[in-house]
C-alpha cells in the first residue's frame, strides 16, 4: 500500500533519512525500531503527510504523497490512518463515546450507524460500560483501548501507533499488543517503538540505525499486485460553531476566570478614564460655586503697559478699566440709601457668606452684610431678592444674588452693569483694571504671565491651583493604580491562556491527525475565542452596570457615556482577540506530531 523509494529527508545540513526504501504491505505487524532520536517521529511524520520537504518518492497506492495538496493530505489521513498516541491524546471534558466519535464530525453523515459502530468497537474491546465515563477517570489501559477505538472509527486502511504503551505496565502492554496484532489480521499497523521485546509479535522489524532504514526480522513476502487507485472521499461539512461551544463548555471555568479578571482589569482602566470626568464636574462645580473665578484685577499703575497686555491676550475678555464712582443709590420697595463714593474691588478675593457673585448678564448684585442687614436683618433671606442701583439717572434693577463678607457698606454688580456704570468717563486716572480669563485652565498660567512681568493680580489662582494640584495627584495615583490592575490583569490573562494553548496543542495535532485542515483549525480555535472575547464583553457590561449602581446608591460622581461604553466592550473584546491571536501564533505553526509531543 506504501512504497518509499530513496526517501531522504534532512533538517537543515543534518540527514535524519538517507535512501530508505520500503515497501508496507496491505495488511500486517510491522515494527519500526530505532533509538531515541533515531527518526522514527521523523518518518512516521512523512508517511502520514503531515512533512512534505523531502526527496525521493513516498507512493500511497498509486500515488506519490508529494503531489496531494494540502486538503488532499488531510483527506487522506481521515480515508487511510487511524492514530494511536503513547499519551492516548483523548480530550477531557468530553465522554468515552464523545472521544470516539470526534473524527466522525468529518467523515459520518449518520450519526446513530456511528455510534452503534463506536459501541461495538468498544464492546470488541471490553469496555463496553465505559461509553458515557468522561475519559479523565479512566486508567491507562482503559484510555489506550479509547484510543484505539477512536483510530478505528473511521475504517482506516492503516494504524500508527506511536510507542502506545510506553505509558503502560507490562501486563496491559501485552494486552494492547494482542489487540493492535488483532487488528493487524485486516489492517496495516505499524508499530513505532525502541522496545525489542515489543517486536517479537510483529510480521516484519525495520530498524533506523545510522539514517538508514534496515529489515532486521523479514517475515513479509509481498505479493506483486498491481498498485490500486488512490481513493479519497471529500470531507463532510463540520460543524465547527458545534465543536467550538463543546470546547467553550468543556474549559468554561479557564475562560470564566479569564474574561473575570481581564473585565476587572478593563474597568480599573475605564474608572481611570472616568475620573477625568469626575474632575471636570468638580471644576463646574468650583465654577458654579464661584462665580467670580475667572476674574482679575490690577491696581492703577502708572504705565498703561498691564491694559496693553492684557487687551492684546486672546486668552482673556472684558477687559476694562474701573473707575471711582459717586452718588450711587440703592433701593428697595421701602429701603433706599445714597453711597457718596464707591471704589473698585477685586471680586475673586472675598469669600462668600451666601449665595453666589453676581453673574454677566444675569442683572445681579452682591451685598456686604452691613448693606444687607439694612434691607432685612435675617440677611440670608435676601437672596433672590430685588434691588434697584440707580447712578447718572438710570435705573438698574437687579436681582441680590449673594453676601459677601466685608466690614462695610459696598456691592458688586456683574462686568457688564459695571461698565456701563463707565460709559462717558474720560479719565486716565482709573482705579484698577478688570478682566475675566476665557478657560479655567489659562488662568494660573496668565496670572503667572503677569507676575512674570511685575504685574501684581488679584485672583482666584491659588484655589484654582489647589484645585488643579488635587486633582493632578489623584489622577495620577488613580492611572497608576489602574496601570498597575490592568497589566497585573493582562499578565494572568496571558499566563492562562498560554497555559490553555497547552491542552489546545493536544486537540489540534489530534484534529490534524483526524484530517482537519489548517483553516478548519484555525476557524474553530477563532470562534472558540470569540465566545471568550463575548462572555468577557458580557462581564464588563455587567461589571460597569454595577459600578454605575453602586455609584449612583452611594452619591459618587461616576458616569459613563454610551462612547466610553461602546469603546470598553469594543475594546474588551479587541484586546482577547488579539491576545488569543499572539498567544496562539505558535499553536498555528506547529507541526501536529510535535503539537501531540508536547
Ligand atoms: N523540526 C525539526 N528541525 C530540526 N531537527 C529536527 C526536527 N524534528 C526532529 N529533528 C531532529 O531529527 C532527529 C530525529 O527526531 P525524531 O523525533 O524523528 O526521533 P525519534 O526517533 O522519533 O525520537 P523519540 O523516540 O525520542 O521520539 C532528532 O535528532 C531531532 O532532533
Amino acid at each position: 500500500m506504501i512504497t518509499l523509494h530513496n526517501l531522504t529527508k534532512e533538517y537543515g545540513q543534518t540527514t535524519i533519512l538517507d535512501q530508505a526504501n520500503y515497501q508496507f504491505p496491505e495488511k500486517g505487524f510491522i515494527c519500526l525500531l530505532g533509538e531515541s532520536g533515531s527518526g522514527k517521529s521523523t518518518l512516521v511524520n512523512l508517511i502520514a503527510g503531515f512533512d512534505t520537504d523531502y526527496t525521493g518518492e513516498i507512493i500511497v497506492d498509486d500515488t506519490p504523497l508529494n503531489s496531494l495538496s494540502e486538503a488532499q493530505l488531510g483527506n487522506y489521513r481521515k480515508d487511510y490512518i487511524g492514530f494511536v498516541f503513547q499519551n492516548y491524546h483523548l480530550l477531557s471534558g468530553y465522554t468515552v463515546l464523545e472521544n470516539i466519535l470526534l473524527p466522525c464530525e468529518l467523515t459520518s453523515t449518520n450519526q446513530a450507524e456511528s455510534k452503534a459502530y463506536a459501541r461495538k468497537l468498544l464492546a470488541d474491546l471490553g469496555i463496553a460500560e465505559k461509553e458515557n465515563e468522561q475519559v479523565q477517570n479512566l486508567s491507562g489501559g482503559q484510555k489506550q483501548r479509547v484510543a484505539i477505538a477512536r483510530a478505528l472509527i473511521q475504517k482506516p486502511k492503516m494504524v500508527i501507533a506511536d510507542e502506545p504503551t510506553g505509558a503502560l505496565d507490562r501486563k496491559t502492554a501485552t494486552e494492547m499488543m494482542d489487540i493492535l496484532k488483532e487488528i493487524s489480521q485486516t489492517k496495516l499497523v505499524i508499530l513505532i517503538t525502541h522496545d525489542t521485546q515489543l517486536c517479537e509479535i510483529a510480521d516484519e522489524v525495520i530498524q533506523i540505525i545510522d539514517n538508514k532504514l534496515v529489515i532486521q526480522q523479514p517475515g513479509l513476502t509481498i505479493e506483486n499486485s498491481p498498485a490500486k487507485k488512490m481513493m479519497l472521499q471529500p470531507p463532510k461539512k463540520i460543524n465547527l460553531f458545534k465543536m467550538a461551544a463543546k470546547n467553550f463548555r468543556v474549559r468554561f471555568l479557564s475562560y470564566f476566570f479569564i474574561s473575570l479578571v481581564f473585565s476587572i482589569g478593563i474597568l480599573s482602566f475605564i474608572t481611570t478614564l472616568s475620573s477625568g470626568q469626575l474632575m471636570t464636574h468638580a471644576i463646574q462645580q468650583f465654577k458654579e460655586k464661584n462665580t467670580s473665578f475667572n476674574n482679575g484685577y490690577i491696581s492703577y499703575q502708572e504705565d498703561d503697559n498691564s491694559y496693553q497686555i492684557l487687551s492684546a491676550d486672546q486668552r482673556v475678555e472684558n477687559v476694562y478699566k474701573q473707575y471711582k464712582i459717586q452718588q450711587v443709590t440703592l433701593s428697595s420697595d421701602d429701603f433706599s440709601m445714597t453711597m457718596p463714593e464707591k471704589y473698585p474691588m477685586p471680586k475673586t478675593t472675598e469669600s462668600m457668606s451666601y449665595g453666589t457673585m453676581p453673574r454677566i448678564q444675569k442683572n445681579e448684585i452682591a451685598i456686604t452684610p452691613s448693606l444687607a442687614k439694612k434691607l432685612n436683618p435675617q440677611i440670608d433671606q435676601l437672596i433672590g431678592k430685588s434691588l434697584t442701583v440707580t447712578y447718572q439717572g438710570k435705573e438698574y434693577p437687579l436681582t441680590i444674588s449673594g453676601i459677601y463678607n466685608a466690614g462695610y457698606d459696598d456691592f458688586f454688580v456683574s462686568s457688564d452693569i459695571e461698565q456701563d456704570f463707565y460709559q462717558g468717563i474720560d479719565s486716565q486716572s482709573y482705579e484698577a483694571i478688570h478682566y475675566d480669563v476665557k478657560k479655567f485652565e489659562d488662568i494660573v498660567p496668565v496670572t503667572e504671565e503677569l507676575a512674570e512681568k511685575n504685574i501684581q493680580t488679584k485672583t482666584a489662582v491659588t484655589e484654582v491651583k489647589a484645585l488643579q494640584k488635587s486633582f493632578k495627584q489623584l489622577k495620577t495615583l488613580f492611572t497608576l493604580i489602574s496601570m498597575i490592575i490592568l497589566l497585573i490583569a493582562l499578565f494572568i490573562v496571558i499566563m492562562m491562556l498560554l497555559k490553555l494553548q497547552q491542552t489546545r496543542y493536544h486537540m489540534v495535532g489530534l484534529l490534524y491527525s483526524f484530517g482537519f485542515n489548517q483553516k478548519n483549525v484555525k476557524k474553530l480555535l477563532f470562534i472558540e475565542n470569540l465566545c471568550l472575547a463575548m462572555m468577557t464583553a458580557g462581564f464588563t457590561s455587567l461589571l460597569l452596570l454595577g459600578l454605575q449602581l453602586i455609584a449612583q446608591l452611594t452619591k459618587i460622581d461616576f458616569r459613563i457615556t454610551l462612547n466610553e461604553w461602546f469603546l470598553t466592550i469594543s475594546a474588551s473584546v479587541l484586546i482577547i482577540l488579539v491576545t488569543h491571536l499572539v498567544t496562539s501564533y505558535r499553536l498555528f505553526k506547529v507541526q501536529p506530531i510535535v503539537a501531540l509531543k508536547k
